[in-house]
C-alpha cells in the first residue's frame, strides 16, 4: 500500500497542505488547502493568530480524509523564532507575538551590553536579528515567564496541540541564538540573561524523529484521517533547503518567500570572524548540516507594496508591470531597518530615494522592479561574500519558494551575479517537508537520491547570466552602498 505524506507548511503570508505519495521514483504533488497567515495588533502587540492557523489545519486534514485518504503521514514547517508561553495547566498563556513587534527594537543593544555579540556568535554562530527568540524573551513580560511551564517554538507548539507530545526541533531550536554549537543544548548562561530556566523548554529532537498520533478524541467535530506526525525539519528554511534540488557542483540556495535567506548547506559551522562581521547564520539543518545563511527582506516589500494598492494586483500582475520598466534606477538597501514593519512600505521607500539624491519610483510598476532589482543585487553582492568567507566559488543558486516564480527576478539575479540559476519548486518548503518524513518511513534512504527524485519529480527552469553591460551597475551599487554605509556609521 503506498504510504500518503501531508505537509503542513505555514509561511509569514500563507500556509498550505500538501498531499504527496511516490510512485517509480517520483514524488507527486497535491495541494489540498491554503489559507492566508499574517498578524495583526492585539493586547498591545503584534500577534499571530495561532488558534485560526490549527482550525486551518483540522479544515484541511478533514478535506483530506474526505478526499479518500484515511490514513496519513503528517509533518508541521513554520516561520521560525517565535514561540507560544505554555501554562501548567498545558494551555498557552496567550496569543504568540510576531517577530515583527517593535518590543525588540533596542534589544540587542540593550542584551549585548550585558553579553559581548563576539561570546554570543562564538557560542552559537547565528546572526544578530533583532528579533532572535533571545532577545524575545529578554523583552518578555516577567510575571508571563514565571507562570510558564513550557515555551514552545510554533510547529513544536502545534504538533503538541494535535498530539500532546511536545519537543524542539532542533532545526528551529537553533534561530532561537541560544543552541551551543558545541554542547548541542540550550546554552545555560544565555538561558539565565533571560530568566529561563533548562527544564522550560522541551527536550531536543532531530528532524525526522516520529511524534506520535493525532488525538482524533480532542477534534471530534472534524472527520480526520488516522495521522502519524513525524518532527520535520520544522523551521521552514530548513525545510526548504532539504527540498532544494541542489542543482551544481558548489551549490547555493535562495529560499524566496516572505524572506530571502540565501546561503548554502555545510557540514560543519562557520562562525569565524569574516562569518560575524557578515552577520552570516549557522542555523541548523537536517541530518546534522548547518545552514550557513543570511536573512534578506525578500518578498515582503513587494507584499507590502501589493496590500498599499488594496490587492488591486496579483502578485504575477505586479511582476508584469515592473518588466515594462527598464532595471536598477535606484540603489535601495533592501536590508534598511526601516524596511522591517514601516507604517508605509511606499513611503519609506520613496524616502529613502529622496534623502539618497536618486530618482524618485511612482508607478506600481516602477516601485516593484525599484524592489526587484535591489534584491537582485543583493543576492548578487551576498554571493560574492559567500565566496570570500568560504574560500570557494558558488557556481550555482537555486531559487525556491514563491519568488522562483518570478521570471524577472530570476533573470535579474542570474545576469547580476554572473552564476546560473535554477529556479523552482516553489513548493520546496513543503517538498523538504515531506522528504524527510518520507526518509524518517524508509521510503527514500536519504537526502541526496532525495534530490535526484526532487529534480526529477518537479519543473526547475534555468536561467543564464546575460548583458555585460549591468556589471558595471553592480560595481556601481557596491560603492553607491559602501557610500552610505560610511556615512551611517
Ligand atoms: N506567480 C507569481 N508571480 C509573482 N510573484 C509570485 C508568484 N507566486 C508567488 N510569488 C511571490 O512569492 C511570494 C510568496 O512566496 P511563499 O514562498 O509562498 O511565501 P511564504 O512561504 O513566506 O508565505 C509572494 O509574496 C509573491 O511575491
Ligand atoms: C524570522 C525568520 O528569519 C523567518 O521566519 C525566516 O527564517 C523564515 O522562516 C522565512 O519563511 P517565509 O516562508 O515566511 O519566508
Ligand atoms: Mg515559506
Amino acid at each position: 500500500m503506498t504510504n500518503t505524506y501531508v505537509a503542513v507548511d505555514i509561511g509569514a503570508s500563507s500556509g498550505r497542505l500538501m498531499l504527496s505519495q511516490l510512485k517509480d521514483g517520483k514524488m507527486s504533488l497535491k495541494e489540498m488547502h491554503r489559507f492566508t497567515n499574517g498578524f495583526s495588533f492585539k493586547q498591545g502587540h503584534d500577534r499571530w493568530d495561532i488558534d485560526h492557523i490549527i482550525k486551518e489545519i483540522l479544515l484541511g486534514l478533514e478535506k483530506i480524509k474526505q478526499a479518500g485518504y484515511p490514513d496519513i503521514s503528517l509533518g508541521i514547517d513554520t516561520w521560525a523564532v517565535d514561540y507560544v508561553l505554555v501554562g501548567k495547566d498545558g494551555k498557552k498563556l496567550e496569543d504568540p507575538i510576531s517577530y515583527r513587534d517593535a518590543r525588540t527594537n533596542t534589544a540587542i543593544k540593550d542584551l549585548t551590553a550585558r553579553v559581548s555579540k563576539e561570546k554570543i556568535y562564538q557560542k552559537t554562530g547565528i546572526q544578530f536579528l533583532d528579533f532572535n527568540t533571545l532577545y524575545q524573551l529578554f523583552k518578555e513580560d516577567k510575571d508571563l515567564l514565571a507562570k510558564t511551564d513550557k515555551i514552545m517554538m510554533i510547529p513544536d507548539y502545534i504538533g503538541y496541540v494535535l498530539t500532546g507530545k511536545a519537543v524542539s526541533e532542533v532545526t528551529n531550536a537553533s534561530t532561537t541564538q541560544m543552541l551551543s554549537l558545541r554542547e548541542g543544548l540550550f546554552d545555560k548562561n544565555l538561558l539565565k540573561e533571560v530568566n529561563v530556566k533548562p527544564e522550560q523548554f522541551p527536550k531536543l529532537v532531530d528532524a525526522g524523529t516520529p511524534l506520535g498520533k493525532l488525538d482524533k478524541s480532542k477534534f471530534s467535530k472534524y472527520d480526520l484521517p488516522d495521522t502519524d506526525l513525524i518532527t520535520v525539519a520544522s523551521h521552514d528554511t530548513a525545510s526548504a533547503v532539504v527540498g532544494s534540488p541542489g542543482m551544481g557542483h558548489h551549490w547555493a540556495y535562495l529560499s524566496s518567500g516572505t524572506w530571502s535567506l540565501i546561503g548554502t548547506e555545510l557540514n560543519v559551522p562557520e562562525n569565524g570572524s569574516k562569518a560575524f562581521a557578515e552577520n552570516y547564520t549557522n542555523e541548523w539543518g537536517a541530518y546534522g548540516t548547518y545552514r550557513f545563511l543570511k536573512n534578506i527582506m525578500g518578498l515582503w516589500m513587494i507584499q507590502c507594496v501589493r496590500r498599499e494598492f488594496n490587492n488591486k494586483y496579483s502578485f504575477s500582475e505586479l511582476a508584469e508591470k515592473a518588466s515594462t520598466v527598464k532595471p536598477f534606477q535606484q540603489f535601495i538597501d533592501v536590508n534598511d531597518k526601516r524596511f522591517e514593519n514601516p507604517k508605509s512600505m511606499i513611503s519609506e521607500i520613496k524616502n529613502y530615494c529622496r534623502e539618497t539624491g536618486q530618482q524618485i519610483p511612482e508607478s506600481p510598476g516602477e516601485i516593484c522592479m525599484a524592489i526587484y532589482s535591489n534584491l537582485a543585487l543583493f543576492y548578487a553582492q551576498q554571493i560574492q561574500k559567500l565566496n570570500d568567507i568560504l574560500g570557494y566559488k558558488i557556481d550555482t543558486l537555486n531559487i525556491v519558494g514563491g519568488g522562483s516564480n518570478v521570471a524577472l527576478l530570476n533573470q535579474l539575479t542570474a545576469t547580476i551575479s554572473g552564476i546560473d540559476v535554477y529556479a523552482g519548486p516553489d513548493e520546496a518548503t513543503a517538498i523538504g517537508n515531506l522528504t524527510v518524513q518520507m526518509i524518517t518511513k524508509g521510503d527514500i534512504l536519504n537526502v541526496y537520491l532525495a534530490r535526484r527524485i526532487i529534480s526529477d519529480s518537479f519543473d526547475i527552469k534555468k536561467y543564464l547570466p546575460q548583458e555585460e553591460k549591468y556589471h558595471r551597475i553592480f560595481e556601481e551599487y557596491k560603492e553607491f552602498m559602501q557610500k552610505i554605509h560610511q556615512k551611517s556609521n
